[in-house]
């Protein structure tokens, strides 16, 4: 696991990247801008303005060093020499730059280690199904997924293992007159410095043949129907040698200039439930993400970190670039020879790494508290809670939070984040108490913002924990589910220096004028847990509102398991410009643990509660310590889910957010205590809860977006633990899988249930309350007409919509409220019902 710290960059004009200090953007100037923008408003705006700029100029690059290589490429075929070359001079004809210059220009710009932000949409996935195959070769047989479209190699990644690719391209090179490369592989430092260094040994003249690599990809994939990974793609190369270079060459490569193109497959949410909920409150379309979201009614077209992030930050679609060069079609042999050798080197690698497997699994790393700086209390109480070594994430973080620099920090999940930003948030309440003797109003020195009252709850108790020999340090939650009034009641009693809160209910108090304003004035550290995902829509407005009410000067950290490069783009909004990015991940690597085995399973969506039963029934047969997680796309899926198998007799708890928050509380607990059980849920428990050993996670269906998922999944094989994640998909939902293309899922078989099985989930469900299933439907219509790539269709959706309503047993789809079905574009679509 390799740690970076990567500090920001800025982007030149001349496509270089440079390492700049930065000055400080947000602080002091108006609080109103032309045009009666907010600062928040106006800074988006030039941040969009310059990045459309900033695109503009990069496509112009683009296309001019595309026509060189393309020109060059042409001459060196006719057997002429290159046209950008001066004949007399042997040197290229025009300025500034010459070809070679510019191609390393590029290369520089694009494939350093943390500039995967300059690379845009034509620029396609990072991600290489070669890559991806050598890296999973045990995925090439009959249970391997789909192979997604097109994905061009990740050149980054080849460089950065080291590769020698000179000698494979040595034919290339030639044949193309390119100067022979050299050894170009490259060290990943731990700080950017190093880095830059290491770009040194990149040698120029080897990035057209990585762009020719990709672009020629393109067309033997698009000729096969295969990624370069696939065994036919390899006939083809082996082949290529007589197929290239002879008359029908030509027309094939036209026949293959078809562009491909595909989505994203961003869960965007198109409708918002809170209408709906609000206008009609026996029906229920909600989603259950988290508490103050949906309780604000703004989680419902918010949840999915890229897909909510702002109209600049939208990706609609991610394209490959497959403009083929007519004449290149010889290269798919070099291409061949170049993907066998890092194959190999690959699988060497592989396992060499297993054989350190034992050392590279655990979280922990070499440095104990005692060694850090921490106070003697805090490590004391750290040790009396079993804590002596840190863990990785907070090896790498916790210096640069005690130094007082702002941090965005990208760790797995499970590993010691909480105490990596509570650790450092106790010193500096300590700090601060200790220069702030006597303050007039009992300052509140650490403000903790995370998704979900649990996860509060959580944090709250283990920042007790490690303040057990701490005299006069409080520590208070604020979320939702409890009265106000009491809230204000226990700040007045009980001061606090740390509050941990939701968005929602902290702006509450800071819009009421609950006095909170006061204490937080002499705030000193802010912190962002589960960061990309409180900068969604569904609580970046509010995030933003609280941000603006805190004094500037303070420090702030940002964590999250997953961080989306939009999320990289908009930290800003709360972090200084010149914050460090420590990601304790490393760039294209799994971001998911890698002791936790990974599984789809697509079924039929009449069979997905009869699947569910089958792989509890199975799981717990085989692990008599067993501790699941199922997870379903809403609360009153969720509901119905849980009723089903509580009628079957298993031992199964409920946890939404439409329960009561005692209920919640209860339920909670009991589970991280609890043995041989079930949970079943909705998002409320998708991020951030540690629940000890759960060895199996359940998807059922499609999750909001690719971190969601990541997220679930992290419920199981926390601290190293082994675990399970199993993904159970209806044949309409198979296309998420593109999302996870990176992450080394397998297929499991349809499970052969046998049909007593089958009769007795079928008379289960049967027996359920209608209440239950009308509610179950409405919501399931509700969260996949919010899919832009399910809702999009409404007939479509409401077709499937009854075959749910029919596998539950209701014998008519419910109806709808006219109103309802208005506002969700179904009015007119056959099959729904208006209630009357
Ligand atoms: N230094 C340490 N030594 C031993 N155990 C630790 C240490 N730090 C954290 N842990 C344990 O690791 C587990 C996971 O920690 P935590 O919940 O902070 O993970 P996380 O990275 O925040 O996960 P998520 O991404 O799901 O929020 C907890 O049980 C915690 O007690």
């Amino acid at each position: 696991m390799s740690t970076s710290i990567l500090l920001q960059h800025s982007r030149t004009i001349s496509g270089m990247l440079h390492t700049r200090i930065f000055v400080r953007f947000m602080g002091g100037g108006p609080r109103t801008f032309p045009g009666g923008l907010n600062k928040w408003q106006w800074k988006r705006l030039h941040e969009k303005r310059a990045k459309e700029k900033e695109k503009r100029l990069l496509d112009q690059e683009k296309q001019l060093y595309e026509a060189r290589i393309r020109s060059n490429i042409r001459a060196k075929l006719a057997g002429k020499p290159d046209p950008n070359l001066n004949p007399d001079t042997n040197t290229t004809s025009y300025s500034p730059m010459s070809p070679e210059n510019h191609i390393k220009a590029l290369a520089d710009r694009f494939m350093k280690e943390g500039a995967e932000d300059l690379w845009n949409e034509n620029d396609g996935p990072l991600k290489s199904s070669l890559a991806k195959s050598s890296e999973r070769p045990e995925l090439s047989g009959p249970n391997q997924r789909p192979t997604s479209i097109n994905s061009p190699i990740d050149l980054r990644k080849l460089i950065s293992g080291g590769v020698n690719i000179s000698q494979n391209c040595e034919n290339f090179t030639n044949s193309h007159n390119y100067t022979k490369t050299r050894d170009y592989s490259m060290q990943r430092g731990s700080d950017f410095g190093s880095k830059s260094d290491s770009m040194k040994h990149f040698q120029p003249n080897l990035v057209p043949e990585q762009r020719k690599f990709r672009r020629n990809k393109s067309t033997s994939d698009n000729e096969l129907g295969h990624g370069l990974g696939d065994h036919s793609a390899k006939n083809f190369a082996d082949d290529s040698a007589d197929k290239l270079g002879n008359a029908s060459n030509s027309r094939k490569a036209s026949d293959l200039k078809k562009h491909r193109s595909f989505s994203s497959h961003k869960l965007r949410r198109s409708w918002r439930n809170e209408s709906s909920s609000s206008d009609h409150e026996d029906e229920d379309y909600g989603f259950d993400s988290d508490d103050e979201g949906e309780r604000r009614g703004r989680s419902v077209g918010a949840i999915g970190s890229r897909a909510a992030l702002g109209k600049y930050d939208m990706k609609m679609t991610k394209r490959v670039p497959l403009k083929e060069l007519e004449d290149e079609t010889n290269f798919a042999r070099e291409v061949e020879l170049l993907r066998r050798e890092l194959g190999k080197k690959k699988l060497a690698r592989n396992e060499e790494e297993n054989s350190e497997k034992g050392e590279e699994e655990s979280i922990l790393s070499h440095r104990r508290f005692d060694e850090c700086g921490l106070s003697s209390l805090t490590v004391k109480a750290l040790t009396a809670a079993g804590y002596v070594q840190m863990t990785r994430v907070q090896e790498a973080t916790l210096s640069a939070c005690l130094e007082g620099k702002d941090a965005l920090v990208k760790a797995k999940t499970g590993t010691g984040k909480s105490a990596a930003f509570l650790l450092p948030a106790i010193e500096a309440v300590l700090k601060a108490k200790s220069g702030n003797a006597n303050p007039r109003v009992s300052p509140i020195y650490v403000l903790i913002l995370c998704p979900t009252r649990e996860l509060a709850s959580q944090i709250a108790a283990e920042a007790i924990a490690m303040l057990k020999y701490h005299d006069g340090i409080g520590v208070q939650t604020l979320v939702g589910g409890s009265r106000f009034k009491d809230d204000q009641k226990r700040l007045e009693s009980d001061p606090c220096q740390i509050i941990v809160a939701t968005p929602g209910r902290l702006l509450d108090h800071v819009e009421n004028k609950g006095g909170i304003s006061v204490h937080l004035m002499g705030l000193k550290m802010l912190i962002l847990d589960e960061a990309d995902h409180l900068l969604d829509l569904g609580f970046r407005k509010d995030v933003e509102k609280i941000v603006d009410c805190l004094p500037r000067r303070r420090q702030s950290l940002m964590f999250s398991a997953t961080i989306p490069k939009e999320v990289r783009r908009i930290s800003q909004l709360v972090l200084k410009r010149e914050h460090a990015f420590i990601d304790t991940v490393g760039l294209g690597c799994v971001e998911t643990p890698a002791q936790v085995k990974q599984f789809f399973l697509v079924v039929p969506l009449n069979l997905h509660f009869q699947v569910v039963h089958h792989l509890l029934r199975e799981h717990i047969r085989q692990t008599p310590d067993y501790k699941v997680i199922v997870f379903c796309t809403t609360g009153m899926l969720t509901s119905l889910m849980y009723a089903l198998l509580r009628e079957m007799k298993m031992n199964v708890r409920e946890m939404h957010s439409r329960k009561p928050q005692l209920y919640r509380t209860r339920i909670s607990d009991e589970f991280k205590e609890s043995k041989r059980s079930i949970l079943i849920t909705s998002d409320v428990s998708a991020r951030g809860m540690n629940y000890p050993d759960v060895t199996l996670v359940i998807q059922v269906g499609i999750p909001a977006d690719r971190e969601q998922y990541i997220h679930r999944l992290g419920r199981t094989g926390r601290e190293s633990k082994d675990g399970e994640g199993i993904i159970l998909l209806a044949p309409w939902e198979e296309y998420f899988l593109d999302e996870l293309e990176d992450l080394p899922l397998d297929k499991l078989p349809l499970p052969d249930i046998d049909p007593e099985t089958k009769l007795k989930v079928e008379d289960s469900m049967w027996k359920l309350d209608n209440s239950v299933k009308e509610a179950a439907y409405h919501a399931w219509l509700g969260y996949y007409n919010s899919i832009r790539e399910i809702g999009r269709d409404k007939t479509t959706l409401v077709e499937l919509a009854n075959q749910f309503s029919k596998s539950i047993g209701l014998q008519r789809p419910p109806p709808l409220f006219r109103k309802t079905a208005l506002k969700m574009g179904l009015k007119d679509i056959p099959g729904i019902r208006i209630r009357s």
